[in-house]
């Protein structure tokens, strides 16, 4: 508690003398003390003191005072009209808020107005609209635990969409990053702590919650109020504990009444899913890039959904993989039918841009909170369902035929919609409207009254002017005074006797008649009678329709999968994907043609495919060797995310795929690699390489990119090769492994089911060229320098660098290589640095087949990264060995070149850690 939520010092001082108002005020810190508590003055939601300042500032609203024989309280107000805004600014700032309503007529009040919190405003729990971004998902979450089992609940308020399981620590971490709440509730048996903060709850607002909410008792209770048996839903007491909380607190913060929109509480099975870490989903960027300039997610080439559900969807489906084969041939067979049937594709896709969020819609139905305009919103989109299905009547996909006929043309909700709600209506649902003419004989009756007596006062005027004989003569109405006959001073003398005055202007008098009063009583008690009637019928309505709201969301499951399926054929013809295949029982491998990188190129006008050939015939682990920047982290991507969406049910970029269902993705990038996320320590590093080493199995696909950099390079080179023996012998995962060590290539000699690719590169006097393509055998070259130079590393450097790697040009180079020979002949299988022989010498193996297509060699060129202004060869990865004197020189200029107060810790502790590797080195 800051003293921003909470009661007020200052006003606790003086709590008895307070006015009524302001200890109404500060009860409601009291009881809200963890929330900011925004208090409705009329037209304004208004905090006192130190709440103020905060609001002020954050806010940026105006800071005033309010002035009692109290005392004088600092005081802020936002404007109720576009209150959700501000409330937005206090969210972000790490504020939850109370909001304060008048829960009673001002006029009507006896003294002090009642006011009550309707809802708390937090991160997880928001369902504002104007707070809430287009088809995302915004959860909250809560976990409980029983021995060993973790259970994990989580609602998305705005929606109703409730999801329940339970697994190990490990899993239950993985599906907390997987749901990525926006506020997490630790049951009182689970030790938040056990939850490293960094990777659980960076996110998310960590809320405290009665305690009691998650006694098994009261969680039931809770529960027992969503689904019919709770038992039936829940596989454990965790799981009735986390849910039943969870929903407690949802309520809590919706006002305390039970969320009838919450209808679909399902439990699921974490095994159902293909496992995807948070270094896995960050390193593979899946939905987030790492770095600001790496540019788009896979979700950004993927996303063409035409509807927030569809879009909704499409990330529910990335994040969770599947694993059942029979599951995941139903989302190929739909769609390839898609795929093959362009005309109804894109009908499907133009039908479904006119798709509303209907999930939250119907929510917002049921919360009591949809206008009429919201009504239409979902009248407009069940429209479109009898369309679709018309589109649909020919699909043969099963699961296309399933979701067809899961499409309920609800011609009921559509037409009592369509009978009751007027077309336009205004955003106001209580100053009429709203409701359609025709709909109700009562309000149609009051309306024409309202309607007759207005053209009555409409013709007044000129009757009443040739009554009078008075040309000047204007009828009027003012919110004051109602009706009026105006006449001017000149004129008073014709005025008739029937006339009585009703105001004195300066140049005027105001008159009205006994016909004209009753009129104005009639018109306006029937417009006021008129307008609540339709308040009623509308919320009437609504609630007929919230009744509905189960078969809504029903529709809309079906309608989320259809834009996606659509989506994922459209991508799929647009960027050339392929339908994969599977291994039948027994088979092994990872077979692609000419696979590429989703989002690579995507960004590259010319994209150099590459085949993968692991496991099966072939060895599980492949050592990928390459100069900097010659796309190995980019292939081995490419490899794991040919794998995620095939089994995600989407066609993949490749000629050809036959993959086995694989049941883990890990990956471990280099500490260098991971700089950017903060998480450059060793340590963090061989964590991450244990998890790996532990969970890993023979169905897991691991990539590991320059695992060891990390330490010195006689520490990372062993750790290296004991984890590529570790994997080959105890794991017999699919394995890639890229490194500058060369030395790895040599295990390669020794074990069947570990073999060498590596990238190439030519070199042509002062010019590196990448062709990115993977060749069988190992690399031998790093171009280091070249790359250091394009980076900008001080020109200094980068001459000092060269100096040293020429002082090798005479004798070998690490690999035991003349440096003549590495830049004459890059594209060469080199041996390794015990001078192996020829690298198809070395493997028993069967290598992987080269690029394999025609128009990839030589002729590539135009598709080659080339690095002018390089000055040959040299070995980036490698220290050069040579004596300590010239170690100690290197040294001496890096530290020179280092601008310190340019540098973060991070860079530092790196740069330290290669300083120390050059001396180790020498
Ligand atoms: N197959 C390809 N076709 C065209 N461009 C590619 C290909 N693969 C990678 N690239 C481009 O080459 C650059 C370097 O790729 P990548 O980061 O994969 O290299 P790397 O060998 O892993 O480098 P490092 O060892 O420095 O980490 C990237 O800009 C990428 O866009």
């Amino acid at each position: 508690m800051t003293s921003v939520t909470g009661p007020p010092e200052k006003m606790v001082a003086v709590r008895e003398d307070l006015t009524p108002m302001m200890s109404q005020y500060l009860a409601l810190c009291e009881e809200y003390e963890a929330s900011l508590v925004l208090f409705q003055v009329g037209d304004f939601y208004e905090a006192f003191c130190d709440a103020a300042a905060a609001v002020a500032r954050i806010c940026e609203v105006t800071l005033t005072k309010r002035e009692d024989s109290t005392g004088t309280y600092p005081m802020a107000g936002i404007p109720i009209d576009n209150a959700a805004s501000y409330v937005e600014r206090l969210l972000d700032a790490g504020y939850r808020v109370a909001v304060a309503d008048q829960v009673e007529d001002a006029e009507e009040a006896s003294g002090l107005v009642d006011r009550a919190v309707t809802r708390i405003v937090t991160p997880g729990t928001v369902v504002d609209e104007e707070l809430l971004s287009a088809g995302t998902t915004n959860y909250v979450a809560a976990l409980a635990r029983e021995d060993d089992v973790f259970s994990l609940a989580a609602v998305d308020v705005s929606t109703g969409e409730c999801l329940v399981t339970s697994a190990d620590r490990e899993r239950i971490v993985e599906e907390l990053e997987r749901v990525a709440p926006a506020e997490l509730l630790f049951g009182s048996d689970v030790d938040a702590d056990a939850f490293d903060p960094d990777v659980v709850a960076a996110e998310a607002m960590v809320t405290d919650f009665d305690a009691d909410a998650f006694d098994p008792d009261s969680a039931r209770d809770t529960l027992a109020g969503y689904v019919p048996s709770p038992e039936a839903v829940v596989a454990n007491d965790a799981e009735l504990r986390a849910c039943g909380g969870l929903l407690a607190y949802a309520e809590y913060t919706q006002g305390d009444e039970r969320l009838d929109y919450v209808s679909r509480v399902t439990r699921y099975d974490p095994r159902e899913s293909l496992r995807l870490d948070a270094t896995a989903l960050r390193s593979l960027e899946l939905f987030e890039t790492r770095g600001a300039s790496s540019g788009h997610a896979l979700v950004d080439v993927l996303d063409d959904t035409a509807c927030a559900l569809g879009r909704r969807e499409l990330t529910q489906w990335l994040r969770r993989p599947l694993v059942d084969r029979e599951r995941i041939a139903a989302r190929h067979d739909a769609v390839a039918e898609f795929v093959e049937t362009p005309l109804v594709r894109e009908a499907v896709h133009e039908r479904l841009k006119d798709v509303y969020d209907v999930e939250r819609l119907v929510a917002r139905v049921s919360r009591g909170r949809a206008n009429a305009r919201d009504l239409r919103s979902l009248k407009t989109t069940l429209d479109v369902v009898p369309e679709l299905r018309a589109e649909l009547r020919d699909v043969d996909a099963e699961r296309l035929r399933e979701l067809r006929d899961a499409l309920d043309e609800l011609a009921d909700v559509r037409e009592l919609i369509d009978r009751a709600v007027a077309e336009d209506p205004p955003v106001e649902i209580t100053e009429g409207g709203v409701v359609r003419e025709g709909f109700d004989d009562e309000l149609d009756d009051l309306r024409r009254t309202e309607r007759e007596g207005r053209e009555w006062v409409a013709d007044l005027e000129a009757s009443e002017r040739e009554r009078t004989g008075i040309d000047s003569l204007d009828v009027g109405y003012n919110q004051v005074h109602g009706y009026y006959i105006e006449v001017t001073n000149p004129n008073l003398d014709r005025v008739p006797d029937d006339y009585q005055r009703r105001q004195t202007l300066k140049n005027s008098e105001r008159f009205y008649t006994p016909e004209l009063k009753r009129r104005e009583d009639e018109i306006l008690g029937a417009a006021e009678r008129a307008d609540k009637l339709e308040y009623e019928l509308f919320t009437d309505v609504r609630s007929d329709v919230a009744a509905e709201a189960d078969r809504v969301q029903a529709v809309a499951a079906a309608l989320s999968e259809l834009d996606v399926l659509a989506t994922l054929a459209a991508v799929a013809v647009d960027n050339d994907y392929v339908r994969p295949t599977f291994h039948t029982d027994g088979e092994r491998g990872i077979h692609v043609e000419g696979g590429r990188h989703p989002v690579v190129e995507r960004t590259r006008s010319e994209f150099v495919p590459n085949d993968t050939r692991l496991g099966g015939d072939e060895g599980n682990v492949a050592v990928v060797t390459g100069p900097n920047m010659s796309g190995k982290s980019t292939y081995m991507r490419q490899v794991a995310l040919i794998v995620v969406l095939a089994q995600t049910g989407s066609f993949v970029p490749a000629d050809a795929a036959r993959l086995p269902v694989v049941d883990r993705v890990f990956t471990r990038v280099g500490a260098s690699d991971d700089i950017a996320g903060g998480q450059s320590t060793f340590m963090r590093e061989m964590a991450e390489l244990t998890d790996i080493l532990h969970g890993a199995t023979e169905h897991s696909l691991v990539l590991l990119d320059e695992v060891g950099r990390g330490t010195s390079t006689a520490d990372g080179r062993a750790i290296a090769r004991a984890t590529t023996e570790f994997v080959d012998d105890e794991v017999g995962a699919y394995t890639l492994f890229a490194t500058h060590y060369h030395e790895l290539t040599a295990v390669a000699d020794e074990r069947e089911d570990v073999f060498n690719l590596h990238f190439t590169a030519e070199s042509d006097g002062d010019d590196v060229t990448f062709l990115h393509r993977v060749e069988p055998g190992a690399s031998s070259s790093s171009y280091g320098v070249e790359v250091a130079r394009m980076a900008g590393v001080p020109d200094r450097v980068v001459a000092r660098s060269q100096e040293l790697v020429e002082s090798e040009a005479g004798g070998s180079d690490a690999n035991g290589r003349s440096d003549a020979e590495d830049r004459n002949d890059v594209d060469d299988a080199p041996g390794d640095e015990e001078g192996s022989p020829d690298e198809t010498r070395k493997s028993p193996r069967p290598q992987p087949r080269s690029n394999g297509h025609g128009e990839v060699g030589a002729q590539e060129a135009g598709r080659q990264t080339t690095l002018t202004n390089g000055v040959g060869g040299g070995d980036g990865a490698e220290t050069p060995r040579h004596g300590r004197e010239a170690a100690l020189e290197a040294v001496a200029a890096e530290l020179d070149a280092v601008d310190v107060a340019q540098t973060t810790p991070l860079e530092a502790l790196t740069t330290l850690n290669d300083l120390k590797n050059l001396l180790d080195d020498s």
